[in-house]
């Protein structure tokens, strides 16, 4: 199947996921456990987790499934993957308990180890951030598709930056970067604003997982942007190692502008 296709039938069920976190969302009525890792869980997580993966599995079979919410399979069994759908039912979820609307619906395929499609959407705001490789990149708003661009690193540069997960080496970081804006968002909706053109730089000194990323790396890459691990400044992959967690990385709008001082001073 071509990605245009794939494309658009991803973006149907991250809109629908969306619409089952919603009603959890408008109800108030859920309740909050903790993960193995201390990160909060609701049952909306598992809605739209339970959602896409039946989606997922009916619209392409033979494509297997790395889920926030299904992520107990052995590196020896995923490492012979070389294509699957990285998802992230729902990315935020201490906004969604916060009713803050940063919340969004994340799905990726990657494709030898890099994202060829991603959808994010954020049910709450009603936007929706697409792109494929071959295809384009869009943010769509009420049926309105506008083409995403980066744009070009302004005098005075916005950097975005999290909202529930700021550490001291972020602190250090912007306390000794050039002059800059700063502007703070919950889950993946970082890479969306660069793909924008709303904001320069995304560093991300705190430890997300793979499923954090994949699906906004896409869309920032086909809008122009680079995702970078640091401080190699080589393209951020996927399903390399046994680990899910990220290494650092940071997300830059303009790849031509000159970075170097601020990505030497990004640490962990
Ligand atoms: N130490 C850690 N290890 C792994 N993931 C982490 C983490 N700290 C935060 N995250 C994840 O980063 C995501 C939020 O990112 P941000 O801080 O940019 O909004 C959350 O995803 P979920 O909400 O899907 O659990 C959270 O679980
Ligand atoms: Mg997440």
């Amino acid at each position: 199947m071509p990605y245009t296709d794939l494309l658009e039938s991803a973006l149907c069920i991250a809109t629908q996921a969306g619409e089952r976190i919603m009603a959890i969302y408008r109800s108030g009525d859920f309740t909050v456990t903790h993960k193995g890792d201390d990160s909060p869980l609701t049952q909306a997580d598992l809605a739209a987790h339970r959602y896409i993966a039946d989606e997922l599995a009916r619209l392409a079979p033979e494509i297997p499934l790395l889920s926030e919410e299904d992520a107990d399979i052995a590196y020896s069994t995923r490492s012979t993957w070389t294509r699957y759908w990285l998802v992230d039912p729902l990315d935020g979820t201490r906004e969604f308990i916060r009713r803050n609307p940063d919340f969004t619906v994340n799905i990726a395929l990657i494709v030898d180890g890099y994202p060829q499609l991603g959808v994010v959407h954020a049910p709450a705001l009603g936007i929706s951030w697409i792109a494929a490789e071959g295809v384009g990149c869009w943010r769509i708003e009420n049926g309105e598709r506008r083409a995403l661009k980066t744009r070009r690193k302004p005098e005075l540069p916005v950097f975005v930056i999290s909202q529930s997960h700021q550490n001291p080496a972020l602190a250090e970081f912007l306390s000794r970067a050039p002059k800059h804006e700063a502007v703070s968002r919950g889950s993946s909706l970082k890479f969306c604003l660069i793909a924008e053109g709303l904001a320069d730089l995304y560093p991300r000194t705190g430890p997300i997982s793979e499923w954090d990323s994949g699906a906004g790396q896409c869309v920032a890459e086909q809008a122009g942007a680079q995702v970078l691990r640091l401080p190699a400044r080589t393209r951020l992959g996927y399903n390399e190692k046994a680990s899910l967690i990220n290494p650092l990385f940071a997300v830059i709008g303009d790849p031509s502008a000159d970075w170097d001082a601020v990505l030497a001073s990004i640490r962990a």
